[in-house]
């Protein structure tokens, strides 16, 4: 099939790029390059461009005979979403509407959809089922959700065959090498925990100590990229006209920030260093998977179950790039 994968030069992205490339299909990768990277993209085509330039998507979607789009693009942050939330309401909801129009002129009607736990907000009970309600509590678990409630509609007025795929904590890296987790600044907890094993960080700040979990601090649910990407491939061969299917994506074990820090004490053997700090604005105290309909209607089961397997494939990528993409670019301009 052809696919255009719009975000393929970012973390998850790029780790599609490189199966569906593996599995036979010819790929396309739009991404405006505002949080990915060229050296992401290991197959298929490039075009940097924004997903909100209707005028190219248009002509990418028709020249391409595209059949399904695979919609990654995003800004991503929750604590960023709190602080500074016209950014995300514009890019996740206005240029995503912005891309299904070029889909619905263009005739493309088949989207895999990057949505989130975080639709979920502060669910009552764990694990998380697909009929928690929805009930976000930050603004990117909204806009989130309303693109979820527009491909509803998208598919029973224009006929769109969807899939809203809700991840919990993507991590991990490819372990055929070169790629993995690049932000910058990071964000993201095992990054940054691995940066400090590697001597970029003094330490890492545990985020609130007085959470009702089992030793104060955030629980969350690790799933590797590469089963993420296998769940999209499962997907996107199911996607009907005028249905759509929500599917939450993870482990079904939840983890603690302080259990994540001792599991990469343990990966790394360095005595990494954390400090208690105050609650991050937005953060859940716990999110953990029910992904037994992934498995019932997919066929999907994860291959990475434990936060070792997933974190030895982050540390290899860290360790091999201790500057990220950084250091692809860094080797590129010297051999010139
Ligand atoms: N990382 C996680 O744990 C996680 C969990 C749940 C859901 N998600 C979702 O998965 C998707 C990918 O996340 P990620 O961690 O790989 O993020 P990422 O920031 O690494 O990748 C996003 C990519 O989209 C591109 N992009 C952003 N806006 C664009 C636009 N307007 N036009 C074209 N390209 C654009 C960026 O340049 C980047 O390459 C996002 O939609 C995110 O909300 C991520
Ligand atoms: O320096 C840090 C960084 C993070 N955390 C905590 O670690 C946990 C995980 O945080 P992070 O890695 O930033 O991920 P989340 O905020 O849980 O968000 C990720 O996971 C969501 C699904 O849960 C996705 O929707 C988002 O896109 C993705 O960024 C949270 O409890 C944070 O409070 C710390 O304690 N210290």
């Amino acid at each position: 099939m052809n696919i255009l994968v719009v975000g393929g030069a970012g973390y998850i992205g790029s780790h599609m790029v490189r199966l569906l490339d593996s599995a036979g299909h010819k790929v396309w990768v739009l991404d405006n390059l505002s949080t990915g990277f060229m050296q992401a993209v290991t197959a298929g085509e490039l075009i940097v461009g924004d997903m909100n330039d209707s005028e190219l998507v248009k002509s990418v979607l028709g020249d391409n005979r595209i059949d399904i789009v695979m919609h990654f693009a995003a800004c991503a942050l929750v604590g960023e979403s709190c602080a500074n939330p016209a950014k995300y309401y514009q890019n996740n909801v206005v240029n995503t509407l912005l891309l299904l129009e070029s889909m619905r002129a263009t005739n493309v009607r088949k989207i895999v959809f990057s949505s989130t736990c975080a639709t979920y907000g502060i669910p009552d009970k764990v694990p998380i089922s697909e009929a928690t309600p929805q009930q976000p509590v930050n603004p990117y678990g909204f806009t989130k959700l309303v693109i979820e409630r527009a491909l509803r509609d998208y598919s029973q007025a224009h006929n769109f065959g969807y899939a809203a795929l809700r991840y919990f904590n993507a991590a991990g890296a490819s372990p055929l090498g070169g790629i993995g987790e690049d932000h910058t600044p990071e964000s993201h907890l095992i990054p940054i925990v691995l940066q400090v094993a590697m001597g970029q960080r003094e330490q890492v700040t545990v985020f609130g100590n007085d959470w009702p979990t089992l030793d104060g601090s955030c629980v969350r649910d690790y799933i590797h990229v590469d089963d993420l990407a296998d769940a999209h491939l499962r997907a996107m061969e199911r996607l009907k006209p005028g249905t759509g299917i929500e599917l939450n994506l993870g482990t079904g074990t939840g983890f603690s920030v302080r259990q994540i820090i001792e599991t990469c004490r343990e990966v790394t053997n360095v005595d990494i260093k954390s400090v208690d700090g105050d609650r991050r604005a937005g953060d859940p105290p716990e999110l953990v998977a029910d992904a037994s309909k992934a498995e019932s209607e997919l066929g999907w089961v994860p291959q990475y179950t434990s936060p070792r397997s997933i974190i030895e494939t982050a540390w290899e990528w860290h360790r091999n790039n201790p500057a990220g993409y950084g250091d692809t670019a860094l080797a590129e301009g010297q051999v010139e």
